[in-house]
This record gives structure tokens, C-alpha cells and sequence, in this order.
């Protein structure tokens, strides 16, 4: 009893949780996509072009833990290969799998289409190799599971995108059956003897220093730490703060919660407690020039625990192969309550300014806009903030319990939120989508939103038309800052064909706003994209702020 290549790889995909994978059919894939597509469990969703699928992708795998994108040879994978680079940095295990060349051709010495005209057919291979923790091709029938299982284990285990090459006559090669799929997903545990080391010399430390504090990063959520992380958290009762990227990790409605942690653009003062802080477990973060407000942010070494996904870095000790959750729960069970840190941002904690309505008939603002976006997000919200003034738009909204916030930080292509919101839709339909996108980003992806209508996703869609790349000009100016116009709202009437419930619409003022806001709320057969005009320099201060630092960073003179 055998089965096919491109059967094995469905199971595989079926088996470690995914019900669709994203497409651009090629004439390299087109038998693959047939065996993927005859799986019982498994459903194709088409993207516009492949840059977008392998975004949906990365979408899909905030919402369902993993995802598969399947794109042709060279002209398909380049494209996707920025989505995969976004996966790496984002932490998502993303499955690039590409429908490659006719094994024969290479023996024969033939030129083909969708190559870049010479004889060798290795180079996306080759590349793929850099942007992912495995890569593989299938030359041989017979070694199709292994290198499958392989490849699949790796990017489950590490939560990194890998890349699966399977030839156009690949596909229907008879192989051997798969094993069960725990011989995929086994992972190796945390080494005991380390572990038990590392929480000790973490307790010690804590127990040492007056006021400790808590910083959630964004691996939590790829290293499922989430609940250990909010445990230790309640056994140590101290003051917690999140990186920008790590929004709505920790719930924001909890007393220890004190905000985005962001240098001098953070939230609730959660700078002021953490410089306050003597000691702070920054628990899966990652500290970059954005993150780090160009590096005006980043506590001493001294003031800081690292604990990463498979490690722990003290000022003086490294500790390896360990899970973080493993220690977060750990050290919960460990530690004893230092609750300073909470006691004294009680006294630090910002009251919250009243943001009154404006003037309905005024034009309208960015505040205004803020607010009344703030008004629509509840527990079942997930917030899309895209790259640009939207991140800091964003990051300043008020979370209540169970409401999700997803950002593409570490990569930060414009753009991304589009592609990535409809993946996301695919992957949890129950969620309420909302996406703040600029009219830059939007203009990168925009084909995603017919995606939208195909499917009949009520996602909405603030564009905030500011008429132009603001965040590159509080950055650094200039004439290539300046974008030509659309009428955003009316794509919408091309993207409907004459079978679409997608709705547009364009507002001047706060009054507008608002009843488009209703109208988006009925419409339950579609996305609904609300194209807000305002004025071009009518940003977050904290955007010029961290622009400025940004900037700084950037422009720091070569070290000879
Ligand atoms: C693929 C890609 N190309 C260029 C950039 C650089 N960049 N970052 N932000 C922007 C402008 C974003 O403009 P918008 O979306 O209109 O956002 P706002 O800042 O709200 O105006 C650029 C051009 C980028 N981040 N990603
Ligand atoms: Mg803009």
C-alpha cells in the first residue's frame, strides 16, 4: 500500500492543523494543487498575486498556529519570499511549498520558462535557505516523507517559515505512507538539570533586587507562554508592561497591567515604572531601533532577565534548552510577592484624559477618529495596526478583556495588514476585524480586499488617508513622500463586480464617521472600507517623537 507525493504532503498539512492553504496556481504546481485539493480537509483559497498569499499566510498562521502558501517556480516564490521574510522575523511557522521544474530538464539541459534563463534550477532553493529553518527538495520520490516530515518538523518546532520544493511531475510519484503525525511534532523538553539551575539563579536575583517588573515581548504568543507568563505575573504581584508587538498578551483590563512599554512614546507611563524598576524579566521580547525608540529605551543589562524561547541570559549566566513557558511556570513556583513596583505606579498611573466628541459637522481629525474607533473594539475585536501613524494609533487603544491586537513590527512591510487581516479572517472567522491601514500601505496590497468579497468577510477597514508616506516624513522628508490619490471608497464598486456586498465610503467629518461606522456594522455579507480624509501632518505626537529618534539612529556617522 502506497500513496502519492503530493497526497503525503496534504495529509501532513491536514494532520498538523491546517483546513486552507493559500494559492496562485502555476503550471510548475497545477498538479500539486490537485492532490492538495482532493484531501477531504483541506480547502484552497485563492490570492490575488503571490506577495498577498504568502501575507494571507502569515495571517492565517496569528490565527491558526500554522499555515502552508503554495506559488509556482521563481516568478510565484519571489514574491512570496516577502511574506516568508515577514514570517521569520514575526516568529509564524509559514510552510512555503513551490512547484519546481520537470526533473528531466535539468538531465536533458533544457532552458525554461519562469527561470532566469540558464541551466541551473537551484537558485530559489538556495535562496530559500536564508529565510527559513529548513529547506528541501523533492528530487526523489522515495525520499518525499522524510524530507516533508523533516521540514514540517523544523518549522513547527522553531516557529519559522520552511520551504518545500516539489517538481511538476513530482506530485503523483507513488511514496510510502506517513507515519502517525506525533513523529512530526514531537518536541525535545527542557533539560531538567538546566532549568532547575536557571530558575534558582532567577529567584535569587529577584529576591536581591527591591522592585522587580515584568516585560511581555512578542515570542510569548509563538512559544504559547501566554498563561505561564500571566502566572508568574500574579505569584510575583509586580508592575507588568508590554513591548509594542506583545499588545494584548497580557490582559490590559488586569491591576497589574501598566501599559505599552515604548521608551518615550510608551503608554500609561509604563516607561516611568520600568526606569523606576531595579530589575525587570523581559519575557520573550525583542529589542530592536523601532522597539527600542532608536535605542533610547533599552534598560542596562544589569536591570535585566532575557528569557527567550529556548533560553535565559542573565547579566552574568547563560542558561540553554529551555522552554520559556517551562521557566515562567517554573519561577511562578518559586518566587515570592514583591508587589512595590504595583504599589508605586498606583501612584504613577495617568488618568485617563476624556476625550470629548467633536464637533459632528467639523472636519474631521485624527483624534476624532481615535476615539470613535475606540468606541467599536470589544472582546471579540482583533485590531490590525498597520506600518506607519496606525502603530501608534494602535497601540494607544484601550484593549478590553479578550479583545487581540496582531503588528507586524519586526518586518514592517506596508501593506502587510490587508493580505494578513483576510488570512487571519480565514483562519478565525468569529473574530471581528478591524484594520487601521494608511493610504501608502493600502496602495501596496489593495487587491486583497476583492479576496474579502469573495469571501464574504464582514472585516472593516479604516483607511486613513493623511495623502501620503507619513511616517517616512516625520522620519526624514521629502518630494518622494508625496503619493498620488485614489478614490479608496470607490474601489469597492469595482472590486463588487456584480456579485459583491463589499460597502465604501468616504469621510470628511466626525458625523460622517460615525454613521459610517453603523452602516459597516450592518453590513454582515462584506468588508466595509471607511476612507477617512485628513490632513497630512495631523498625527500622533508620539509618531513625531519617535520619528525624530528614529531618525537620529539612523543617521548615526560610520564607526572608524
Ligand atoms: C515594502 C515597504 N516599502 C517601503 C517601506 C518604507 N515605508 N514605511 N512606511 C511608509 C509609508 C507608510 O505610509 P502610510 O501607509 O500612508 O501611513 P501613514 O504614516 O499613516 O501616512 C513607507 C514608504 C516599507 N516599510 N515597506
Ligand atoms: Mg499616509
Amino acid at each position: 500500500m502506497t500513496t502519492t507525493v503530493g497526497s503525503y504532503l496534504a495529509t501532513r498539512l491536514s494532520e498538523v492543523g491546517i483546513e486552507n492553504h493559500f494559492v496562485v496556481p502555476g503550471d510548475y504546481n497545477l498538479a500539486l494543487l490537485d492532490k492538495l485539493q482532493a484531501h477531504p480537509k483541506l480547502e484552497e483559497v485563492n490570492c490575488s498575486n503571490e506577495l498577498n498569499c504568502s501575507f494571507a499566510a502569515e495571517g492565517y498562521a496569528r490565527s491558526k498556529g500554522v499555515a502552508a502558501v503554495v506559488v509556482t517556480f521563481s516568478v510565484g516564490a519571489f514574491s512570496a519570499f516577502n511574506g516568508i521574510g515577514s514570517a521569520y522575523g514575526e516568529n509564524l511557522p509559514v510552510i512555503l511549498i513551490a512547484g519546481s521544474p520537470n526533473t528531466n530538464d535539468s538531465i536533458d539541459h533544457n532552458l525554461l520558462h519562469h527561470t532566469i534563463g540558464t541551466h541551473n534550477f537551484d537558485y530559489e532553493f538556495e535562496m530559500a535557505k536564508k529565510i527559513t529553518c529548513a529547506a528541501v527538495q523533492i528530487k526523489h520520490a522515495k525520499d518525499a516523507p522524510s524530507l516533508i516530515d523533516f521540514a514540517i518538523r523544523e518549522c513547527l518546532a522553531k516557529k519559522k517559515p520552511c520551504y518545500i520544493e516539489v517538481p511538476t511531475n513530482m506530485s503523483t510519484q507513488s511514496c510510502a505512507l506517513p507515519g502517525p503525525i506525533e513523529g512530526v511534532l514531537y518536541q525535545s523538553p527542557s533539560e531538567p538539570k538546566t532549568l532547575t539551575a536557571a530558575v534558582d539563579a532567577a529567584n535569587k536575583l529577584i529576591g536581591s533586587r527591591l522592585k522587580p517588573t515584568l516585560l511581555a515581548g512578542p515570542k510569548l504568543k509563538s512559544a504559547g507562554a501566554e498563561k505561564a507568563f500571566l502566572r508568574l505575573a500574579e505569584a510575583l504581584g509586580c508592575a507588568v508592561a508590554v513591548l509594542p508587538a506583545a499588545k494584548s498578551l497580557f490582559p490590559e483590563d488586569h491591576p497589574q497591567y501598566a501599559g505599552v512599554y515604548w521608551g518615550n512614546v510608551s503608554t500609561k507611563k509604563a516607561d516611568a515604572i520600568l526606569q523606576w524598576s531595579d530589575l525587570t524579566i523581559c519575557a520573550g521580547c525583542v529589542f530592536t531601533d523601532y522597539s527600542t525608540t532608536g535605542w533610547t529605551s533599552l534598560q542596562p543589562a544589569t536591570h535585566r532577565i532575557e528569557v527567550d524561547s529556548d533560553n535565559v541570559k542573565f547579566p552574568d549566566h547563560y542558561y540553554g534548552h529551555i522552554k520559556l513557558a517551562d521557566f515562567l511556570d517554573a519561577l511562578a513556583k518559586k518566587v515570592s510577592k514583591n508587589d512595590k513596583s504595583v504599589v508605586e505606579y498606583q501612584r504613577l498611573r495617568p488618568v485617563p484624559p476624556a476625550i470629548k466628541a467633536a464637533e459632528p459637522s467639523a472636519a474631521i481629525t485624527r483624534q476624532e477618529m481615535a476615539r470613535q474607533i475606540q468606541g467599536i473594539i470589544n472582546s471579540k475585536t482583533t485590531l490590525f495596526a498597520e506600518t506607519g501613524d496606525s502603530w501608534f494609533n494602535g497601540v494607544q487603544m484601550d484593549l478590553p478583556k479578550g479583545a487581540k491586537f496582531e503588528v507586524e513590527m519586526q518586518w514592517g512591510h506596508i501593506g502587510w495588514s490587508v493580505p494578513a487581516c483576510f488570512g487571519y479572517s480565514v483562519g478565525a472567522p468569529d473574530r471581528e476585524i478591524v484594520t487601521m491601514v494608511g493610504d501608502g500601505s493600502f496602495q501596496m496590497t489593495v487587491q486583497e480586499v476583492a479576496q474579502m468579497i469573495r469571501l464574504k468577510q464582514p472585516i472593516l477597514i479604516f483607511l486613513i488617508n493623511n495623502y501620503g508616506y507619513t511616517i517616512e516624513v516625520e522620519i526624514h522628508d521629502g518630494p518622494y513622500n508625496n503619493i498620488k490619490n485614489w478614490n479608496y471608497a470607490a474601489l469597492m464598486e469595482a472590486f463588487n463586480a456584480n456579485d459583491g456586498h463589499g460597502k465604501g465610503f468616504q469621510v470628511k467629518t466626525g458625523a460622517e464617521l460615525s454613521e459610517a461606522i453603523k452602516k459597516a456594522k450592518s453590513n454582515t455579507r462584506g468588508p466595509t472600507l471607511i476612507e477617512i480624509q485628513i490632513n497630512r501632518d495631523d498625527c500622533t505626537n508620539e509618531l513625531i517623537s519617535w520619528g525624530h529618534y528614529v531618525a537620529l539612529a539612523n543617521a548615526r556617522p560610520p564607526i572608524t
